[in-house]
This record gives structure tokens, sequence and C-alpha cells, in this order.
């Protein structure tokens, strides 16, 4: 029996434009994730305020929304176990700084306002962002890959 989760991880404008979306997931199926879904796509400011609310009254903002609206991101949902809490250790720390190297910011980002890739941070964070770049409205070219098993975006899900 496995403790199955999904996460919401974008490859920001930057990494997109640097060539990292190949790393990026080589990273994840390395660590053991399974690709479930996959699009790249230009978001408008809508979306990208919409994602990231909870920053909303941060001074970073506007900056922020400019970034993720800069140009393309690749949008994917990972599923494994414990896929939150693996892919942001898989990720590291927000500010590239701090992040340690063998993490994806540590190795490929020098700085907090270019920091390449976002992971949700919790599972109830993974379902919200989930619906908002893969539900029918936001994303209608989004697509499932063969052989991985659909899952209830409300959090865990048991596989036997
Ligand atoms: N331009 C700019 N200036 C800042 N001072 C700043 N602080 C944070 N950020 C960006 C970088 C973060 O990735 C993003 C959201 O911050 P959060 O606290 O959510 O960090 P997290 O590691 O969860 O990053 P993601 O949500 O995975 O993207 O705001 C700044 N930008
Ligand atoms: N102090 C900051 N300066 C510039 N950008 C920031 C700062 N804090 C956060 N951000 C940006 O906002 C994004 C979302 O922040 P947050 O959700 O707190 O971190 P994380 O991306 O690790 O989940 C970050 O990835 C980064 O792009
Ligand atoms: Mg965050």
């Amino acid at each position: 029996m496995t403790r199955q989760e999904q996460t919401f991880v974008m490859v920001k404008p930057d990494g997109v434009s640097r060539g990292l979306i190949g790393p990026i997931i080589t990273r994840f199926e390395q660590k053991g994730f399974k690709l479930a879904a996959i699009e790249l796509l230009h978001i408008d400011r809508a979306l990208a305020e919409q994602h990231y609310g909870d920053l909303k009254a941060k001074p970073f903002f506007g900056e922020l929304v400019d970034y993720l609206t800069s140009g393309p991101v690749c949008a994917m949902i990972w599923q494994g176990e414990h896929a939150v809490e693996n892919a942001r250790a898989l990720i590291g720390k927000t500010n590239p700084v701090e992040a340690s190297p063998g993490t994806i910011r540590g190795d490929f980002a020098m700085d907090i306002a270019g920091n390449i890739v976002h992971g949700s941070d919790s599972p109830a964070s993974a379902a919200r962002e989930i619906g908002l770049f893969f539900g029918r409205h936001a994303a209608p070219h989004s697509f499932d890959l063969l052989g991985v098993n659909p899952i209830d975006h409300g959090g865990e899900h048991t596989v036997h």
C-alpha cells in the first residue's frame, strides 16, 4: 500500500528560456515521481495574481507577477509518495542563496527574483493550483500521460 499524493510544479519563465525544463523533469523522474500532466503556456496577469494571491500584500508582488508573465511557463502535475514535501525538498529554499547545492534552486539559480521553479507548499495549495492551471476552463489542452492512474485532487489517495 502506497500513500500517493499529487503536487503542482511550474518551471518559471527564466527556467524555460534557459532550457531547464529537461534537467528539472529529469530530477523529478530520478527521484521517483511520475508525471501526471504537463503543459507549456503563457499565463496572463489574472492567473499569476490568483496563483500568488497569498503574497498580494508583499512589496515585490508586482515584480513577481511581471516575472511570471514574462514568457511561457511549464506547468506540471507530479505524483508520488508525500509528493508535496518531496518536491519542496528537491526544489530547495525559496532564496537560491540559501538553497543547498544538490537542490534545483541551489544548482541552477542565483537570485530570489529568478528562482526558476515553483512547487506547492501544502496538499491544499496543490489542489488549488492544480485546479487553477489544469481545471477545465484554465487549461483546456492539458493532458494526462498514459500509465498514470487518475487521482483525486483532494489530498491523499491510496493505491494497492
Ligand atoms: N522579486 C522578488 N522580490 C522578493 N523580495 C521576493 N521574495 C520572494 N519572491 C518570489 C520568489 C518566490 O519564489 C515567490 C514566492 O515566494 P514564496 O514565499 O511562495 O516562496 P516559494 O519558495 O514557495 O516559491 P514558489 O511559491 O514555489 O514560487 O516570490 C520575491 N520576488
Ligand atoms: N523576498 C523575495 N524577493 C523576491 N521574490 C520573492 C521573495 N519571496 C518570494 N518571492 C517570489 O515569490 C515566489 C513565491 O514565494 P513563496 O511561495 O513564499 O516561496 P516558494 O516559491 O518557495 O514557495 C517565490 O518563488 C519567488 O519567486
Ligand atoms: Mg510558494
